[in-house]
């Protein structure tokens, strides 16, 4: 079907993209409620985007996965062309853990099965998404998480061509020594992820060069306060050789995941049955 602008009515800001102004934005026939992003093409140009954009909608557009963030199709304008995105109720991840400081180890853990599930399915697809940190996360009406960006991801093997932006809290060692790298990054930024969920600073946060070499030598600690099978879920995960890290099944069947998220799920069965009561 046709799409174009008029068929929506635009709402607020929900963010500013690095390449475009988000807003929340209802379908007028439905009422559908969904994220619009708005691009200028004169931007994309001189920005060399268009590649990427093409990309990342073409990525984008065959992903169908409840913690990953929906693209829904785009359309475009004479100056503008705009995507239509999935709209997360519950808004930023990052910001909810800056102002919880750390999260509790069960809601880490459920949060940390949810990733675990979102990449497994994009790893299948052959899909790498090699920019997990917290501020590519929303929040869906029901509080599962959405991941969202897929600025940098690319079809796997691979090796970046273009520069980093941004933290380095996140880039696994192959990425910062620029040697070939797959799918196995996203497990090293899923140990990291992991650490700052439960700790509220990222492991090797430090000055930019500071963060490099801890993070090539491995030189991070985890607090007392995080449990022994959390400690081992990390250390697992944030291993210097791609090969060590944990894969992505094992992932979600480790001990502390079982631990916080089988007991979530029995709470559920509990609470159900004792409703129907
Ligand atoms: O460009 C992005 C990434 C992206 C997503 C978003 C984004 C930003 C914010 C939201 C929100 C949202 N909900 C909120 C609730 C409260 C407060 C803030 C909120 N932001 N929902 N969905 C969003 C989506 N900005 N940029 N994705 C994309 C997807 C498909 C094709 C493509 F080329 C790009």
């Amino acid at each position: 079907k046709a799409l174009h602008l008029g068929m929506f009515e635009i709402g607020r800001p929900l963010g500013k993209g690095k390449f475009g102004r988000v807003y929340l934005a209802k379908e007028r026939k439905t009422g559908f409620l969904c994220a619009l992003k708005v691009l200028h093409k004169s931007e994309l140009q001189e920005g060399r985007v268009e590649v990427q954009l093409r990309r990342e909608v073409e990525i984008q557009s065959n992903l169908r996965h409840p913690n990953i963030l929906r693209f829904f199709g785009h359309f475009h304008d004479s100056k503008r062309v705009f995507l239509i995105i999935e709209y997360a109720a519950q808004g930023e991840l990052y910001k909810m853990l800056r102002k919880a400081g750390s999260f509790s180890e069960p809601r880490a853990a459920s949060y940390i099965a949810q990733m675990a599930s979102a990449l497994s399915y994009l790893h299948k697809k052959h899909v790498i998404h090699r920019d997990i940190k917290p501020e590519n996360i929303l929040v869906g009406s029901h509080g599962e998480i959405k991941l969202s960006d897929f600025g940098w991801s690319v079809h796997a093997p691979t090796n970046r061509r273009t520069t980093l932006c941004g933290t380095l809290d996140y880039l696994p060692p192959e990425m910062l020594r620029e040697e070939p790298h797959g799918e196995k990054v996203d497990l090293w930024s899923l140990g990291v992820l992991m650490y700052e969920f439960l700790v509220g600073a990222a492991p090797f946060e430090d000055a930019p060069r500071e963060t490099q070499s801890r993070i090539v030598r491995l030189r991070y600690q985890v607090p007392d306060f995080v449990s022994p099978e959390a400690k081992d879920l990390i250390t697992r995960l944030l291993r210097l050789d791609p090969e060590k890290r944990l894969p992505l099944d094992q992932v979600a069947e480790h001990p502390w995941i079982v631990k916080h998220c089988k007991s979530q799920t029995a709470r559920e069965r509990n609470r159900n049955s004792q409703q129907r009561e």
